[in-house]
């Protein structure tokens, strides 16, 4: 397949085009380098990624062990639905994300565009006070997530932590609740002991749902 004369941009067989890759990456280090400020991706904690195509699936999810704070456009890695690296469609050589695994999985089930994952502290303390899931109600900020600031409850699942992205994946799909007609997703997994996981339509609406997150977790917590 050719490039379109207007674009200047070149086309791989699953039709990601340079400029995709390079807006992508791009776009997850600047990601990366706010939650850093944010202290949410301390040391080399974290990890980002934007869905590019959806069948096959295939996502730039950011390098593994990298310093998420000091990341450039190029340190992406193309991964498939089962997080594992694709050779040919672009992408640095770094080793893809451990977690890659549960951001394919995390893409595939909810149809997300972009996964945000960051250590922020409130998600494992809530995790550790309310293992069986956070509950929230009555509170302004549920309206950015799609849900209603009164009168309904909104459950914030937790799932154990674990090193097989397999199992991580199994338990985040056996707590995730798919939208209805009268009732959104949650947008969000907490891993105890280790962090969350938000996902939104594009990088932009992942980062809000973490922000709205990260804040309604913190009322609870102080207001147990
Ligand atoms: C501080 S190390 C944390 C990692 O084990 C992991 O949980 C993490 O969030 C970053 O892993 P990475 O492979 O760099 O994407
Ligand atoms: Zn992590």
């Amino acid at each position: 397949m050719s490039a379109p004369a207007s674009s200047g941009s070149q086309f791989s067989p699953d039709g990601i085009t340079s400029d995709t890759l390079a807006a992508a990456g791009a776009a997850l280090a600047a990601e990366a380098a706010r939650f850093a400020g944010m202290g949410w991706m301390r040391g080399t904690s974290g990890n980002l990624s934007v869905t590019l195509t959806r069948d096959p699936l295939h996502l730039a999810v950011t390098g593994s062990g990298l310093d998420k704070g000091e990341l450039t456009a190029d340190d992406f890695v193309i991964v498939d639905r089962d997080g594992a690296r694709t050779e040919g469609l672009g992408g640095s050589g770094h080793r893809p994300s451990a977690e890659a695994g549960l951001h394919s999985r995390i893409a595939r089930v909810t149809g997300a565009g972009a996964v945000v994952h960051v250590h922020a502290l409130a998600a494992v303390v809530a995790a550790h006070h309310w293992p069986h899931g956070v509950e929230l109600r009555d509170l302004e900020m549920l309206k950015g997530l799609g849900h209603l600031a009164h009168d309904e409850t909104v459950l914030i699942p937790v799932v154990q932590n674990s090193q097989d992205m397999v199992e991580l994946g199994d338990a985040f799909e056996a707590v995730y609740v798919p939208a209805t007609d009268a009732v959104g997703e949650v947008p969000v997994v907490l891993v105890a002991n280790h962090g969350m996981y938000a996902w939104g339509a594009d990088l932009h609406q992942a980062r809000w749902h973490a922000e709205l997150i990260e804040w309604l977790l913190r009322f609870r917590i102080e207001t147990r």
